[in-house]
Parts: structure tokens; sequence; C-alpha cells
């Protein structure tokens, strides 16, 4: 014999009851079976919610009435059951209270409701069935809303029960509801049918317990909360119960307990999808490692702290005794060794019952400040990492510190292997996205903000999105580009911008502040965020410190923010390291030359940097290459590398030497020097008249310029050719550098003279390397490579 359960949502369509009926009868063909069922669709909620209407004396009579005809069906007659539910709420709502118990009686009417529809549906399609009231044999205690079942004498009276019905009907049997000795009707708790089915399974010794829900199986973590969990194939009964007892709503906290008696195996099936074969939960043992995550959401954190109580015996005790009285049950518990003060979670619905308790058994304590407080911390919830021992709980720690996620407390399990970690509630998804990502190494979400898609910003996105599959397949990160803005419009999407971003930017971008955008990636529990700058900005910048508090990790080709005030500097590197996060600017000099990292490294292992010289600016080293070979008029050239995107937006930015003195500056910082641009000195080529004009008529008088240039070509030496280069010279045991940018005549035949095309090259002359410089050289400019280079901070960040 078999035990099929079906819960709610299996129950809740004409569609769905149609997979019913049609499992029901296969199953029946090939052995005897006997169906438990839950309320159909969301019924106890429905009616927990009605009841609170009449409660709280609102109109609960429009609901119940779209409730009646919700489950009204034209060929069974329900009257019975909606009379006493309206009596039942009209009783509630005079007096408005709802005991336990009266709500137990309001809430068993959907599991009666069910299995009547369910046998009557059956009959009409020539399954003979019939519908069986449990409260006839599921005896409990009166703890009401969550009753104690009395097992062996429910065991007889099932048995008893079971063994009168007559043999090839199927029995369709209420889940979740059972009666106390003296009639009274309880239930077994939320989510208690498939409880009330391993009951059955274990009194009626069933070969296998069939649980169909409305998902494939058990997965490593509730699917409607991380897109990615996978299907578990296997659970060991302990895992299992490890599992519903930390809160996973999929199973009962009892559900495995009765099935141990027989090794009954239980299988959750998807009624929506029966050929699957769901996740099998028996007595066979299974590898070992971390199985699944599990949330518990409505918990509260009770905090009782008294600095008088300092080795007094029984503090302990008389805290749990109190509690226990009022038959409230404590989850996680946490007490220091000081003694000083103990932190337990309880239900949030219990919660102020518990403090009340607490503040009378505590009455003479508090008034001698004993005990200094005892307060309550709501929405609280509550992950636990299920087959997690602490041997490699760092991983998922940091990578939820990482993630501006500061567990409020976390506790381990001494026999089995689970840690559980208190977090806030609406931090909870994004925990639980953190932690699965971490532990399964299914593939990690990158969530990408990109601000700036002109040439640098469109090519990255257009890079990110062609790659984004390979790089999962071969990294397992995926990149979720939620966010493009520029300076006035952002377009969000918590799924992923696609290909078709430009026309989404037109028809679906809003006016936006970068708190809109922060605050999106909160509500949509975003985890692992990074922003990226590549505007050309300078108001951007000032978003920085926001993003960076708000859990952002950056990145930007935007070299601003390093250039502004070395305050600013300072205070941005500062906040990045209070928040955990990281900058990375890898083409904010060179482009996509590894210029920075080189650096970067050769400065931390205590390498003395003395001076870095070169051509800094793919854009002037296009310009100047080819203008000093060239017969060619300067605007022309200047045009050319304009058009071929080697140039800022505005060309002045490259010929007022202020770019290459920006470039200068952030490697000077890198080495530790405190200078600030003002302090640099800048040789300016374009000429006073045309420095005040705005961008475009400066873009259509280029012509302007010619006369200068020639000029500078004219006078140079047979032989040389102009370079426009920049120059640090500093040391460590200074606080600034000299820093310097001009255009000069360099020999043809020198490494400088050489250059061609786009081409940068920085030359790095350090202590140890004396005359000899490191010299890095390639391509300095250029949408594709800038973009290519912003990628790869993006995969360095992605990696860590
Ligand atoms: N680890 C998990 N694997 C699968 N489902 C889970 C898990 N944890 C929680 N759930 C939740 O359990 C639900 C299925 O159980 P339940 O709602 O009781 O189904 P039914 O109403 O069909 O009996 C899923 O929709 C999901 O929200
Ligand atoms: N109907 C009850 C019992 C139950 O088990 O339902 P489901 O199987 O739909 O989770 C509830 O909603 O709590």
């Amino acid at each position: 014999m078999k035990v099929l359960k079906f819960g709610g949502k299996s129950l809740a369509s004409e569609h769905t009851f149609k997979n019913v009926i049609q499992i029901i009868e296969n199953k029946s063909k090939e052995s005897e079976i006997v169906v438990v069922v839950s309320a159909i669709g969301d019924t106890t909620d429905i009616l927990e919610n009605i009841a609170e209407l009449a409660k709280n004396n609102q109109d609960y009579q429009s609901t119940f009435n779209e409730f009646k005809e919700r489950v009204y069906h034209k060929d069974i007659n329900l009257e019975a059951e909606f009379q006493l539910l309206s009596k039942l709420f009209e009783g509630v709502s005079l007096i408005e209270d709802c005991t336990p118990k009266i709500k137990d009686l309001i809430l068993s009417q959907g599991e009666i409701i069910s299995s009547r529809v369910l046998a009557k549906q059956l009959n009409a399609a020539q399954l003979r069935s019939v519908s069986i009231d449990s409260r006839d044999f599921i005896i409990t205690d009166d703890s009401f809303g969550n009753a104690i079942v009395d097992e062996s004498l429910s065991k007889s009276k099932t048995q008893n029960y079971f063994n009168e019905l007559p043999l090839k009907i199927i029995p369709i049997v209420t889940g979740f509801i059972g009666a106390t000795q003296k009639g009274e009707t309880t239930t077994l708790g939320r989510n208690g049918s498939n409880y009330t089915a391993a009951l059955l399974s274990n009194f009626l010794k069933a070969e296998e317990l069939q649980n169909y829900t409305h998902v494939d199986g058990i997965f490593t973590a509730n699917p409607d909360w991380v897109k990615n969990a996978q299907k578990i194939e296997e659970l060991h009964f302990e895992e299992a119960n490890e599992l519903a007892n930390f809160g996973a709503s999929i199973l009962h906290a009892k559900t495995i307990i009765p099935l141990l008696e027989n090794s009954t195996p239980l299988r959750i099936l998807n009624t929506l999808n029966p050929k699957n074969a769901g996740t099998l939960i028996s007595a066979k043992a299974t590898d070992n490692g971390i199985k699944s995550l599990s949330l518990q959401s409505d918990v509260s954190l009770i905090q009782f702290e008294g600095r008088g109580l300092l080795g007094i015996v029984g503090v302990d005790a008389r805290v749990f005794t109190s509690l226990a009285n009022e038959g409230i049950s404590i989850g996680v518990i946490s007490q220091g060794s000081s003694e000083r003060g103990l932190g337990f979670t309880v239900k949030q619905s219990e919660a102020d019952k518990a403090i009340k308790a607490l503040q009378k058994e505590f009455e003479k304590d508090l008034y001698t400040k004993d005990v200094s407080g005892i307060s309550l911390i709501d929405d609280i919830a509550v992950l636990s990492i299920i087959g997690q021992d602490l041997s490699t709980f760092d991983k998922p720690y940091a990578a939820l510190v990482k993630n501006k996620i500061i567990p409020i407390l976390f506790n381990n399990t001494v026999t089995g292997k689970n840690v559980s970690i208190l977090v806030r509630k609406h931090e909870a998804k994004k925990a639980l996205n953190v932690i699965h990502g971490q532990i399964f190494g299914v593939a990690k979400n990158i969530n990408l903000a990109l601000f700036g898609h002109g040439l640098v910003g469109g090519t990255l996105i257009d890079q990110i999105l062609a790659t984004a599959s390979s790089i999962e397949k071969k990294k397992n990160i995926r990149l979720n580009i939620f966010a493009i803005g520029n300076s006035k419009k952002v377009l969000l999407n918590e799924n992923g911008i696609g290909k078709n971003w430009r026309e989404d930017i037109k028809a679906n971008s809003e006016n936006y502040q970068i708190q809109d955008v922060i605050r999106f990636a909160n509500e949509n529990h975003l985890e692992n965020l990074i922003a990226i700058d590549n505007t050309a900005s300078s108001s951007f910048v000032d978003n920085y410190i926001s993003l960076v508090q708000s859990g952002f990790d950056l990145i930007s080709s935007n070299k601003i923010g390093n250039t502004i005030s070395y305050s600013f500097y300072k205070e941005l590197r500062e906040t990045l390291k209070r928040n955990h996060k990281e900058y990375l600017y890898e083409t904010n000099v060179g482009a996509g030359l590894p210029l920075i990292d080189t650096i970067k490294l050769l400065h931390l292992s205590g390498e003395n940097i003395t001076k870095i010289k070169g051509v800094f600016s793919g854009s002037l080293s296009y310009i100047f290459n080819n203008f000093s070979i060239q017969d060619r008029p300067f605007s022309t050239v200047l045009q050319e590398a304009i058009e071929k995107g080697y140039t800022e937006p505005d060309p002045r930015e490259d010929l007022s030497g202020n770019d290459v003195g920006r470039k200068l500056l952030i490697l000077a910082r890198e080495l530790d020097l405190k200078n600030e641009f003002q302090e640099i000195k800048i040789q300016n080529l374009i000429p006073e008249e045309l420095q005040a004009i705005d961008t475009p008529a400066f873009l259509k008088g280029l012509d302007k310029l010619d006369s200068y240039f020639e000029k500078q070509k004219q006078d140079l030496v047979p032989g040389t050719v102009l370079r426009y280069v920049g120059e640090l010279n500093g040391d460590l045991q200074e606080e600034k550098g000299f820093l310097e940018t001009k255009l000069i005549a360099v020999p043809i035949n020198s490494a400088l003279g050489q250059l061609k095309g786009s081409d940068s090259l920085f030359e790095i002359y350090t202590e140890s390397y004396g005359d000899n410089p490191i010299i890095i050289q390639g391509a300095g400019a250029g949408a594709a490579v800038t973009a290519r280079g912003v990628f790869g901070d993006i995969l360095r960040l992605a990696d860590k």
C-alpha cells in the first residue's frame, strides 16, 4: 500500500486537479492507495485572514463570499461547511476574539472541503472513493494550533478505522487536522498535512509515502528564493529531518519521525511534472557534505541582560521555565561564558507573550537592576546550513561580510552538522543567495550597475552580453547587468538587461538619483554588487562614497575620482577599507595595458620607483606619431583620431595635457605621493582663444590649431619627431613628486620615436633596475581595448 499526499497547490486549479485525478488513477492501478489532502490552494491562509478581519470588526463578509464562490463546486453540497464557517465568523466578530480553539475549527473546514471535493470528482471519473475525516482517528492533546498527536491511541484508532473500510474504495483523508479525546477539533501546525500522511504511512505500514507538491523535489534552497537552486536526488532521513526542523516549509517539522519506525521511504514529487523522479528520502546513506539551506523568517530575538546575574546559579532555568509555562518554544540560543547576557529566538507571533512572561518572572530583579534589560529585536530570519560544520564555515561567513551582511549571531549544533545564522529579515533573501552561490559552487551572481553608455560604456555592455554565457560555463560566474544609466536616466531590471538595451533605454529608462539604484538593489536582494563608472563626468564621482557604503565594489574608466583632491582620494580609500570593498581602475592609465597592477606590485614589494616617463596618452600618441611624419594638416589628423574614438569626447581634454596630467597624478598617488592636480606642470597645447569656447564650437574650428603645430614641425631638428610626454620624478622618502607634461622632440630611432599608431609607452625606473627601465608598451587608447580592460577589472572582482 502507498500513501499519496497532495498539497494545497496541487489542488489549486482545474488543470492541477486533472493531474491529481490522473495520478490517482495510475497509482491505484499499481497498488492499493490512501490519499491525504491539504486544503485547496491558499484556503488556510484565506480562512485565517477572514477570521482576522472578523476579529478586528472589519468587513469579512465580502472575502468570505469570494472564498465560497472559489471553492464552490456544482456537483457537491458544501452548505453544512459554509454555514458552520458563517456562524463561527459571526461569533468571532461579535466577541472580537478568535481563540486558538475556534481558529482550529475554522481552518479545519479547508481540509474537510477539499477531501469532499476530490472524492466527488474521483467518483465522477469512475474512481470509487470516499472522503474521510481524520478527526475520527488522529487524536491529539489540546494545544490548539500546534497539537501533539497521541501516537499509540491514534495508531490503534487508525488501524481499526481502515480495517472497517470497504476494499477497492480510495480513501481521501483530510490532512492537517485531528481532534482531542473530547472531540474538539485541533490542527497539527502549518504545513501539517504531510505529517498526517507520514503518521498514516507508519500506522498502516505503507511501502512508500509519495508527497505531491508543486516543485520537482527538495532543492538546495527554497527555489522561490534562490533561482539557481538545484534539485537534490536523495536525502537520508536524518538530513531531511534537520531540514524540516530548520524551517524548510516543504516538510512539516515532524514529518520524518513517523517514517523512521518502518524506514518508510518518502518521495517528494511534482503534481505538475509527475514523470520527474523527485527527491527520495530514505535510510540509505548519502555522501557527506552540505545538503541544503533553509530559512525561518518569522522569528524574533529576545535579549536578556543583567550585570547582577554574574555567577548566580539558576537564572537560565528561570528564563526557560517561565517560557515553557506559557507553552513558548525556543529556537536558537546563545550565551557568552560571562553569563551577563542571554539571547534566544522565539516565533514572532509569541514574542510579546514571551517578553511579558519574562518581565513577570524577573519583576524584582528588574527593580533591583540585577536584570538590566529584556529587549526584543523583531524581523529576524534564521538561515540554517544543513550539513555545515565549522571547519569550512569561513567561506560562507566571509561571503556574507563581503556583501555587507553582518550576522547578528550564529550557532552550531554539536551532534548534527548545522550552522544557523541570524540575520535581519530584509537581508535574508540576499544572504541565502550569497551563501548558496558560495557553497554549491553554482554560478556566482555578480550584479552590475553600469553608468555611462557612450563609446566605452556601450562597447563594454555589448562585450559583457556577448560573453556572459561562456563566462558562466567556464568560470561559474553569472554577470547580471541590472542597471544602465547615464547622467540623467537609468534602466533597471533585476533579472538582467539584455541585448536590446539600446531600445529598452529609449522606451523604459527613468530619471534617477543614485539612491534609487541603491534602493532597487536592496529591494531585489541583489548580491555581489559592482558599480562601474564609464562616464567622463565629474559629478558622478560624488556617488562613489554612497555606493561603497551601500555595499558596491567600484570600477571606473573615469579618471576623475582619482584626480580630484587628495582628501577625497583618501576618504574614498578609507571608506573602501571600512566597508571591505574594492576599487579597480586599471584602464585609468594605459587603457588595456597592465600598468597600474604592475606599479602597485612593485611599490608594495618595496621597490623604490624613482621615475616614470613616457607617452601616456593613446590619443596624443596617435596624433603626433602621424602628424610628425605625414604631410597633413594637424586638424585632419586630429579629426581622424576623434572619429576613431581615440580622444576624450572633447579632445581639448587631451590637447590641454590635462588627461596626461591626470594619469601622472594617478600613478604618483599609487606610489603614495600626495600630489594635487594643480601642482603638475602641464603644457597646454590649445591656443588661449580656443580654451574657453564650448565643445561644438571648438569641434567646428579645428583648423585654427594648424598654424601653431605646423610651426612646431618646421622647427624640428632633422632626425627628430614630436612626442607629448609625461614625466614623474619621485622618491619613497618624499611626500610629493615632481610631475610634468610637455611636447618634446625625440630622436626618431629612440624607443619613444619609434612609437606607432595609438600605442602608449611607459618607462618605469626603479632603484634596483637602475638605468634599465621596465617598459610597458601597447595599445593605450580606443573604446574596445578600454572596455576590455574594464571587463578585466570586473572579472578580477568577480573572482575574489
Ligand atoms: N529546499 C526546498 N526545496 C523545495 N521547496 C522548498 C524548499 N524550502 C522551501 N520550499 C518551499 O516549499 C514549497 C512546497 O511546499 P508546500 O507549499 O507545502 O507545497 P504544497 O502546498 O504543494 O504541499 C515550495 O514552493 C517552496 O516555496
Ligand atoms: N492547509 C494547511 C496544511 C498543509 O499542509 O498545507 P500544504 O500541504 O498546502 O502546505 C496549511 O496551509 O498549512
